[in-house]
């Protein structure tokens, strides 16, 4: 055995898996013809892997949704009521992942949360008193034996103990420890069953291995394991890490009876000074050389370099993590052959681990030295002005004036909202006709002018619904968006995009991330004339919506040839000149989003003194630091996992930030107040990813949480997220509900203070 990987994009080539999920939630196919489409994935997937010459292939590593989903249904730990729900198995899996209304009852989805340091979301599984881990087959089984019937032994893989109950959210009725010996008994179950069907390996991962550990923690892992290696069978078990190392567990690890150990090194930056310290001979070292997140080539003599301090022959040759997080295939797309050459998708990541292990067996020489030409001569050239501009950035370029509390009593005179503003974070749903609208434009089918008309249209439309609906604040819409991201790069110099490069973003969505080839810059306004006409048509307040530089940065493949500070700051200054041409153009609200702000923060708390939100935070305050005081800026997070870094949320120095709280309980609500944050806050009051429509009462309770933790003055009412991935008439419900809800909770108020 010498080649290996963790896992495969599971989507589909074209998406066939997106497409097929999509048919089934509207009821066009069955249950059985959704399997089928999946079956077919798998096995394209499992052949092409053993044409590429990968010698060892996973399996379970497919899914119709999510991972986490898989692994706690595949334990049966699914909540009572929807286990006991006359829904069929799928449904009762999709109820999970999307929420369910209809005969069966009316169940909430599971939060969504982000997976490490990606833009991949899983499902939190909610573990309470009633929660109980039994294994009786099911999925991994299935997808094994259907491999074997194909002449493939694959290594099934499973998310581990640890990664699944520390990313579980437990109520507090119960502990980890109530579940340890349920876990043990279905864990074991599991090898024994798999290893009694035929398989050779079992891939247990535990990604959470990355982060700080306490003692406690490492004594659970290490009790756990070296019990539930006593009885493994006779498969031989990979423990996979990946995100990061394992300094604080490696020494304990090594001493436990896994055959494999998997480790990544590209994002684990310590992991190979781990393993020079000491690597048992008996254990095989997985080791995660090709990166699984980017889509650059991979430079083999820096790859052979780092593989010659290792073990060489207790070495399987892996990628650094799943490659879920990197589009299918380069070789159809539309790029040069002097610009393919620099790029590796999933498919080409295949070949170099193959041409690597040539390598390493000193074989086929010449690949290095072709490889070798992609890395001497500087791949672009600069903006040498950029540059300047860049190094003459002084520290009053990052500082907004006046401050915070002067800026508020101006923009409160300035636009006269009532208590508890009603907006929404900016898109609506991106209906068939809209995405058809653009697909039309791509081939050529209408003409810009008659693009231009049909996003108006839809602008009007909506301007005119919100109004009557009740907002405040209104939004035009983002209809001529595909994506925040994409939608920005297409219109920066610097970026290159692939056609197809789609990669799963949760469940049945992906992303198109443009790739950061150069120096970035805007070469002319982006979004001014949709939000001129936009708010030509109302008397209310119509919000300007960029993209921050940062989350830019964070959902495009970005440069290696330059320091991810330097591209930012690059894109930051491209943002800051769209805020100013929004604001010299009537605009007097600009929402700047940073939804992905927190991703790229170390996932050790002790590596957060490290430089990245030194440079991220001056990042989205050099967007905006330069607007008039009465100009109101919001930001925008899609998570609420910021509750650790309150104060450099508050740091970014906007006057008003949203972000999710429906799925997460509002748990941040009280960090809030504890630490005395002081820009005003929009806690999402429904969960936008549900089709599920949230009653007015669902809110006003909302509302009421929030009031009791926040000063009335501070809030702003909004959803978790943009509405593009809903329906029409579910968000046109949920909406109403929502401006309903905030009327009677201001009136509550307003009652309350004796003013009426
Ligand atoms: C808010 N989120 C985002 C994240 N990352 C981003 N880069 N963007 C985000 O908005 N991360 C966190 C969250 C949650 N994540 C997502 C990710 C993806 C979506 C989503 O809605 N994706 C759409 C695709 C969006 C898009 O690119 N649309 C294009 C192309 C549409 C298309 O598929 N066209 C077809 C033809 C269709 C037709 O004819 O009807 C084709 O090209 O073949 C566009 O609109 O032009 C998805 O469907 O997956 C949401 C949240
Ligand atoms: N303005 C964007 C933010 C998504 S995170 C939207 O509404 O879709
Ligand atoms: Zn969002």
């Amino acid at each position: 055995m010498t080649t290996t990987i963790i896992g495969f994009p599971r989507i589909g080539a074209q998406r066939e898996l997106k497409f097929a999920t999509e048919k089934y939630f509207r009821k066009q196919i069955t249950a059985a013809e959704l399997k089928k489409v999946g079956k077919k994935l798998r096995k394209k997937h499992w052949k092409q892997l053993q044409s590429a010459g990968i010698d060892q292939i996973p399996s379970n590593d497919f899914s119709f949704y999510d991972n986490m989903l898989d692994t706690a249904f595949l334990f049966n730990a699914l909540p009572t009521e929807i286990a006991n729900s006359s829904l069929s198995d799928i449904d009762k899996y999709f109820a999970l992942a999307r929420g369910y209304q209809g005969d069966a009852g009316d169940f909430k989805a599971w939060p969504m949360k982000k997976w490490f340091n990606t833009n991949y979301h899983y499902l939190v599984p909610q573990l309470n008193k009633s929660t109980s881990f039994h294994y009786n087959g099911g999925k991994i089984k299935t997808e094994f034996l259907e491999a074997k019937e194909l002449g493939i032994i694959t290594r099934p893989t499973i998310i581990g103990p640890f990664t699944l109950l520390l990313l579980s959210e437990l109520d507090n009725t119960v502990t980890i420890e109530d579940f340890t010996n349920d876990l043990l008994t279905a864990y074991g179950d599991l090898l024994t069953d798999l290893s009694s069907n035929g398989a050779e390996w079992i891939q247990i991962d535990e990604p959470s291995l990355v982060y700080d550990l306490t003692n406690d923690q490492i004594k659970w892992v290490c009790d756990f394991y070296q019990k539930l290696l006593a009885s493994k069978g006779t498969s031989k078990v990979l423990l996979q890490t990946y995100f990061g190392d394992i300094r604080d567990i490696y020494r304990q690890v090594l001493n436990l009876d896994f055959d494999g150990i998997g480790l990544d090194f590209i994002e684990g930056k310590q992991n190979k000074k781990l393993v020079e310290s000491g690597f048992p001979t008996e254990k095989i070292l997985f080791a995660g050389i090709v990166n699984g997140k980017n889509i650059w080539r991979n430079n083999y003599q820096q790859t052979l370099d780092l593989l010659h301090d290792l073990p060489a022959e207790q070495i399987v040759l892996s990628t650094s993590c799943s490659l879920l997080h990197v589009p299918y295939t380069v070789t159809t797309e539309p790029f040069s052959a002097d610009v393919k050459k620099y790029f590796s998708f999933a498919s080409e990541k295949l070949t170099e681990l193959t041409e690597l292990d040539l390598l390493r067996k000193k074989k086929q020489l010449n690949l290095l030295q072709t490889n070798q030409e992609l890395f001497v001569t500087p791949r672009v050239t600069e903006n040498p002005e950029l540059h300047q501009k860049i190094e003459n950035l002084t520290e009053g370029d990052f500082v907004r004036k006046p401050d915070f509390e002067e800026r508020r009593k101006k923009q409160e005179d300035a636009l006269h909202l009532p208590l508890l503003p009603t907006t929404t974070i900016g898109s609506f749903p991106q209906t068939k006709q809209v995405k058809h609208a653009r697909v039309a434009l791509r081939k050529g089918e209408i003409s810009q002018v008659d693009y231009d008309e049909f996003i108006k249209q839809h602008i009007q439309e909506w301007v005119k619904w919100q109004e009557d609906a009740g907002f405040d604040v209104l939004v035009h819409g983002e209809f001529e968006r595909n994506d925040m991201v994409e939608y920005f790069g297409q219109r920066l110099s610097g970026y290159l995009f692939s056609k197809n490069g789609w990669v799963q973003s949760y469940g049945t969505r992906a992303v198109k991330p443009p790739i950061i080839w150069g120096d970035v810059s805007r070469t002319e306004p982006i979004t001014v004339k949709w939000s001129t006409y936009a708010q030509s048509l109302t008397d209310k307040p119509v919000k300007g919506m960029l993209t921050g530089p940062v989350t830019i940065l964070n959902w495009s493949f970005p440069r290696e040839d330059i320091s991810l500070e330097e591209s930012t700051l690059q894109i930051a200054l491209a943002i800051q000149a769209e805020v100013l041409d929004l604001e010299k153009n009537g605009i007097t609200i600009i929402q700047i989003d940073e939804a992905a702000l927190r991703e790229k923060l170390p996932l050790r708390k002790s590596d957060w003194n490290s430089e990245y939100l030194n440079w991220a935070i001056p990042a989205f305050r050099l967007v905006h630091s330069k607007v008039h005081a009465t100009t109101q800026i919001h930001t925008h997070m899609c998570y609420s996992e910021f509750g650790d870094i309150i104060k450099a949320i508050d740091q970014m120095d906007a006057d008003v930030i949203s972000f999710e709280a429906s799925r997460s309980n509002l748990e941040i609500l009280q960090q809030l107040q504890d630490q005395h944050f002081k820009t005003l806050v929009g806690p999402g009051v429904y969960d936008i990813h549900s089709p599920r429509v949230p009653t007015k009462s669902e809110i006003v309770n909302g509302l009421h949480q929030i009031l009791a933790k926040v000063p009335q003055q501070n809030i702003w009412v909004n959803p978790d997220c943009g509405l593009k991935t809903r329906g029409e008439s579910e968000t046109k419900e949920s909406l109403v509900n929502l401006t309903n809800a905030a009327q009677q909770v201001r009136k509550e108020l307003v009652h309350g203070q004796g003013i009426d």
